[in-house]
């Protein structure tokens, strides 16, 4: 987590990882809005960025959606980048297991410090279930992270217990160096080299669509705000 001076307000970086069509974008979205979207595009790393209250004191989060299109190739910059990781599976997906148990592994190898949640969505999907709660709950102890099974559809409050969770780590956690800050690496994202933030929505959101091989070098392709209205993201 990065915290500036004692006046700025902390910063803490997420990346949401996982195979793809386990829920990464649906998850996302319902943690910063509360609703649900059924349907994304999904060929590029989505970037949110917004002002949240955890514990009474604001954070400015930024949560990457890591794009799995690319030959589900591990997002290395990806967790390099973040402060905290949250491996996504899906219980009625078997494969999706086995890749989230993979990835938890090669996190904790590269970053064995960082914050990080297996969370095991679709559990509304009871009928279709072919990874069982014990078989997470066994991974997450294993790797010393939490572990939760939800449902991002029926809005299972442990989606926001995990974040918060996470966030609340990442606030104690000490300031560890960076390559380059958020505000200077968002400022170029956008294409602002003076470093300006973009501007505010009302709900205090941004999304920042990136290319997945670019989003670390820091290259823009387009940007969208006020993603809340963005149904169709
Ligand atoms: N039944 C059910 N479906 C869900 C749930 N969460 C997400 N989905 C659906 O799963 C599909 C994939 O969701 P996405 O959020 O696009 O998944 P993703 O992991 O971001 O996928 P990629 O972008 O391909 O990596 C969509 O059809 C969602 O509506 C859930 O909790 N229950």
């Amino acid at each position: 987590m990065k915290t500036e001076d004692k006046n700025t307000v902390p910063k803490a970086r997420i990346a949401v990882i996982g195979k793809s069509n386990v829920g990464k974008s649906a998850l996302t979205v319902r943690y910063l809005t509360r609703r649900y979207i059924g349907e994304y595009r999904s060929n590029t790393d989505l970037l949110y960025r917004q002002t949240l209250t955890i514990n009474n004191s604001p954070i400015e989060v930024e949560i990457v959606d890591v794009c799995s299109c690319d030959l589900e190739a591990f997002p290395e910059e990806a967790i390099y980048w973040a402060d905290a990781a949250i491996v996504v599976y899906d219980i009625t997906c078997r494969a999706s297991f086995n890749q989230a148990t993979e990835m938890l592994q090669k996190v904790l190898q590269l970053r064995s410090q960082l914050p990080t949640v297996l969370l095991g969505n679709k559990a509304d999907l009871e009928h279709l279930r072919k990874v069982e709660e014990t078989e997470g709950r066994t991974v997450g102890i294993k790797n010393n992270c939490s572990f939760h099974e939800v449902s991002v559809a029926e809005n299972s409050q442990d989606i926001y217990k995990a974040f918060d969770a996470v966030l609340s780590e990442c606030r104690q956690a000490p300031q560890k160096t960076r390559k380059f800050s958020v505000s200077k690496m968002l400022g170029t994202l956008i294409g602002n080299v003076n470093t300006k933030t973009p501007p505010e929505t009302k709900q205090g959101g941004t999304v920042v669509v990136c290319h997945k091989s670019d989003l670390y070098k820091s290259r823009v392709l387009r940007r969208r705000q006020n993603f809340t209205a963005t149904a169709s993201l």
